[in-house]
C-alpha cells in the first residue's frame, strides 16, 4: 500500500521503516529538516537497536522516502499515520496542537479519498476530533479516522513491532477497519477490533496499569525495608502466580520516560473533566513522586553529600538500551545533588548528548571508570549493562569511598558488602535474595 506518515519520531519512525519492511510504500514527513536529512542520509536521530540496518537497507530497495514537503507525504496515499507528539499540557491534559495542525496539513494536501490512522496516544474523542477538523477545512474528499495505538517501548522497538502481543484497530467505519487490517496482515500478530473510543482507551488503561505494578511493587519495597524482607524474593513469589505475572514488578526508584508519567497524568484528567476522580491512579503518581526520592533520602540519612563531594551519578537515561532522557529519574537526582553543593560527573555511556540538554554546564563522561575514578558517593539511576558487569573490587578500587546508593538493585548487596562497599539498594535491607523452588 501507499502510505504516507506525519511525525518520525520513536513511533512514526519506527512504524514507518518496519511498514517498508514487510513491503509496503511509505513516506515519511516531518517539520524538523534536521531530521529529514539525517534520515535521507540512513542515520536514525534516536538510538534503537537494529534501526539503522533497517532503515538503509528500505531506502536502498526504494520503499522508503523521507521529505519536508506535505504534499509529497500526503498526495494520492491510501493511509495517513499521524504520529507527532501528544505531550503533557496543562494541568496533566493531553496537548493535542500537534494532532490538530497535522490534520489540518493533511485536509489541505490530500489528492483523494483516505483514512487516517493516529497512532499518536490520544484522549478519547481525538479521532472524532480528527475527522471534524478536516472536514471543516473543506476537503472534498471521504476521510475516515481509524485508532490504532501503539505499544512499543523504547530500546525494544523492532522487535516489539515484529512481535507485539497484539494490534488495536477501532474504528466506527468497518471498511477503513479492515483497510488498516490488511496492512498490518503481514506482521502475523493477533488483532484486535474494536470501536474508536475504545482503542482509544485501550492505550491509556494499558499504560496506566503498567504504571500501577510498578508503584505497587515500590510501596512493597517500602515495607520491605520496614520488616527486613527482600523485594526480589516477594516479586518472584508473587509472579509465579499467571494471574499477576513477573513482568513489571522490578522494584527502583520509580517510573520515567516519555509516556507513563504523562500518560497517567492524561487519563486522570480525562477522567476528572468527565466528572470522575481516578482515585487510584493519582496514588500511583503520588508514590511514584515519593520513590524519586529514595535515594538522596537514604543517601542524607548517611550525610553521604557535603558541600564538595565528589558524586558520581551513573546513568541518564530513562531506562537501559535507549538515549532518550525525557522524565527520567536522572534529572531530580542532579538537581538535588547541584543543590546540596556536590561536585558531580554524571555517566551514560549514550544518552549525555540528550541531558546536556537540560543540564549543559555538568560535567559528563561516557567513560564509567572515569565517572567512578575519585568518587566519594555513586548514585545508579540505569540498569545498564555496563554497570551490572562490574564487580565489587571495580568500585573498591577506583572510588575514593565506595559508598553506592543503587536506584535499580543492580548488585546482590550480600556479594558488595562483602566486597567492601558500602552498598544500599531498594527494599532489600541489605539482605541478598534468597528463594529456591522445588517441582
Ligand atoms: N516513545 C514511545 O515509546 C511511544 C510513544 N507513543 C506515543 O506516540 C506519539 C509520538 O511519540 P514519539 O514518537 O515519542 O514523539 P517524538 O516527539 O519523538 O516525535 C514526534 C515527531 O513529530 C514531528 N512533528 C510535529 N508536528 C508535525 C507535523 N505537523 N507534521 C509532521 N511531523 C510533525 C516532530 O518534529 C517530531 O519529530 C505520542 O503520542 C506518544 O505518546 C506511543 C507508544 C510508544
Ligand atoms: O506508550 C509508550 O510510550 C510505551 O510506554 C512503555 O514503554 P517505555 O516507556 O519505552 O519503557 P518501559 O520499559 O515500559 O519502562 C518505563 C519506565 O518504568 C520503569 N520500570 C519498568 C518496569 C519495572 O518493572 N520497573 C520499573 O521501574 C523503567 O525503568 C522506566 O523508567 C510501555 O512499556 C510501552 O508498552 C508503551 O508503548
Amino acid at each position: 500500500m501507499n502510505i504516507g506518515i506525519a511525525g518520525t519520531g520513536y513511533v512514526g519512525l519506527v512504524t514507518g521503516v518496519c511498514l517498508a519492511e514487510v513491503g509496503h510504500h511509505v513516506t515519511c514527513l516531518d517539520v524538523s529538516q534536521e531530521k529529514i536529512d539525517m534520515l535521507k542520509g540512513g542515520h536514525s536521530p534516536i538510538f534503537e537497536p537494529g534501526l539503522d540496518d533497517m532503515l538503509q537497507k528500505n531506502i536502498r530497495e526504494e520503499r522508503l522516502h523521507f521529505t519536508t514537503d506535505r504534499s509529497e507525504a500526503y498526495e494520492n496515499k491510501e493511509l495517513i499515520f499521524i504520529a507527532v507528539g501528544t505531550p503533557e499540557g496543562e494541568n496533566g491534559k493531553a496537548d493535542l496542537s500537534y494532532v490538530k495542525t497535522a490534520a489540518r496539513e493533511i485536509a489541505a494536501s490530500i489528492t483523494n479519498d483516505v483514512v487516517i490512522v493516529t497512532k499518536s496516544t490520544v484522549p478519547v474523542g481525538t479521532n472524532e476530533m480528527v475527522e471534524d477538523t478536516v472536514k471543516a477545512h473543506g476537503s472534498a474528499y471521504q476521510v475516515h479516522a481509524v485508532s490504532n495505538p501503539e505499544f512499543l517501548r523504547e530500546g525494544n522497538a523492532i522487535h516489539d513491532a515484529f512481535h507485539g502481543d497484539r494490534i488495536v484497530i477501532g474504528g466506527n467505519h468497518q471498511p477503513a477497519v479492515e483497510k488498516v487490517a490488511e496492512l498490518y496482515a503481514p506482521f502475523d500478530i493477533p488483532i484486535v477490533r474494536t470501536d474508536t473510543k475504545s482503542a482509544e482507551l485501550i492505550k491509556y488503561a494499558s499504560n496506566a496499569f503498567l504504571a500501577t505494578k510498578i508503584s505497587f511493587i515500590n510501596e512493597i519495597a517500602n515495607i520491605c525495608e520496614i520488616t527486613g524482607a527482600n523485594v526480589e524474593a516477594v516479586a518472584q513469589g508473587m509472579g509465579l502466580d499467571k494471574r499477576i505475572g513477573t513482568q513489571f514488578l522490578k522494584a527502583g526508584i520509580g517510573f520515567g520516560g516519555s509516556c507513563f508519567p504523562k500518560d497517567t497524568k492524561a487519563l486522570t484528567s480525562m477522567s476528572a473533566e468527565a466528572g470522575y476522580e481516578f482515585r487510584m491512579l493519582n496514588a500511583v503518581l503520588e508514590v511514584n513522586e515519593l520513590q524519586h526520592n529514595k535515594l538522596m533520602e537514604k543517601a542524607n540519612e548517611y550525610s553521604a553529600i557535603e558541600k564538595g563531594t565528589k558524586a558520581a551519578v551513573l546513568g541518564l537515561a530513562f531506562k537501559p538500551n535507549t538515549d532518550d532522557t525525557r522524565d527520567t529519574p536522572a534529572i531530580r537526582i542532579i538537581e538535588e545533588l547541584q543543590r546540596q553543593g556536590a561536585d558531580i560527573v554524571a555517566y551514560d555511556p549514550i544518552a549525555t548528548d540528550k541531558m546536556k540538554e537540560v543540564f549543559p554546564d555538568l560535567t559528563y563522561t561516557n567513560s564509567l571508570e572515569e565517572a567512578v575514578n575519585g568518587a566519594e558517593t555513586a548514585f545508579i539511576i540505569t540498569d545498564w549493562a555496563q554497570i551490572k558487569e562490574q564487580t565489587p573490587a571495580f568500585f573498591t578500587k577506583h572510588m575514593k569511598r565506595p559508598l553506592i546508593f543503587d536506584g535499580r538493585n543492580c548488585f546482590d548487596p550480600g556479594e558488595m558488602v562483602s566486597g567492601g562497599v558500602h552498598y544500599h539498594s531498594i527494599g532489600r535491607s541489605g539482605n541478598s535474595f534468597r528463594m529456591t523452588m522445588s517441582t
